[in-house]
């Protein structure tokens, strides 16, 4: 079985969970697209629900497939949002952020009264760190905001590289809200809670992918099924 097999397992159990008028948060990156797709499938079959985009690149998919689509604006409170993450613990802290996406995936899943993460089993670590931290920043005094950056990691008793994203092209990644990202290259984080405090109050740091207290729930899919963590319904 393809890690993408599994991507799509853990996707099909969290189609399990929406009910008809549901309003959903669509998540963004490689499993998340999974659940569109399978949700698309439900709502040509005649699924009613009403659903929030978090990048525009889902926004584009949803659309493709005939989902109806809403902003936070028209519908300010969803009932359920199901996203992949980067990495995750068993006390569903989650890295965020490898597709870019943090920022609106973030403010989507504050607005959800319940958020589910899927993913396969492989993104399930002891201590977060592992895979880069994304920081979400404004372009205007980078360097100043980078270095404050750096500052707040170590305070926070972590340590590592920062760099800028680039695109496969070389040039500068810009997010869809017009920033830029800093992944910060951590090893482990010993303290996400204070990392996430750290990073909040630094001027120019628009977002970072430390999930903290947001997902209620994490299906996961490996080669001997799924396990769920939280709580299941
Ligand atoms: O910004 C992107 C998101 O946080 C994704 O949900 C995350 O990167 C996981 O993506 P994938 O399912 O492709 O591994």
């Amino acid at each position: 079985m393809t890690a993408d097999d599994l991507k799509k397992q853990a996707a099909a159990r969290a189609l399990e969970l929406v009910q008809p008028g549901m309003r959903l948060g669509l998540g963004t990156g490689s499993t998340a697209k999974h659940f569109v797709d399978l949700l698309g499938e439900r709502v040509a079959a005649g699924l009613d629900v009403i659903c929030v985009a978090t990048s525009e690149a889902t926004q584009a998919q949803a659309l493709s497939l005939a989902i109806p689509m809403s902003t936070l604006d028209e519908t300010p409170e969803l009932d359920l949002t199901v996203d992949g993450a980067d990495e995750l613990d068993s006390a569903l802290r989650l890295i965020k952020g490898g597709g870019a996406a943090l920022l609106r995936e973030k403010i989507v899943a504050a607005a959800s009264r319940r958020m589910v993460v899927i993913a396969d089993d492989g993104k399930l670590v002891g201590k977060l760190g592992r895979f880069p931290l994304p920081i979400e920043v404004v372009p205007f005094g980078l360097e100043v905001t980078r270095r404050a950056v750096a500052k707040a990691i170590a305070e926070a008793g972590a340590a590592g590289e920062l760099t800028l994203r680039k695109r496969p092209d070389g040039e500068v990644l810009v997010t869809d809200g017009g920033h830029y990202i800093l992944d910060a290259h951590l090893g482990t984080i010993d303290h996400p809670e204070a990392l996430a405090q750290a990073l909040n109050i630094v001027p120019g740091v628009v977002e970072h992918g430390l999930f903290i207290g947001l997902a209620a729930m994490a299906i996961l899919a490996g080669a001997g099924g799924l396990t769920i963590l939280g709580a299941a319904e």
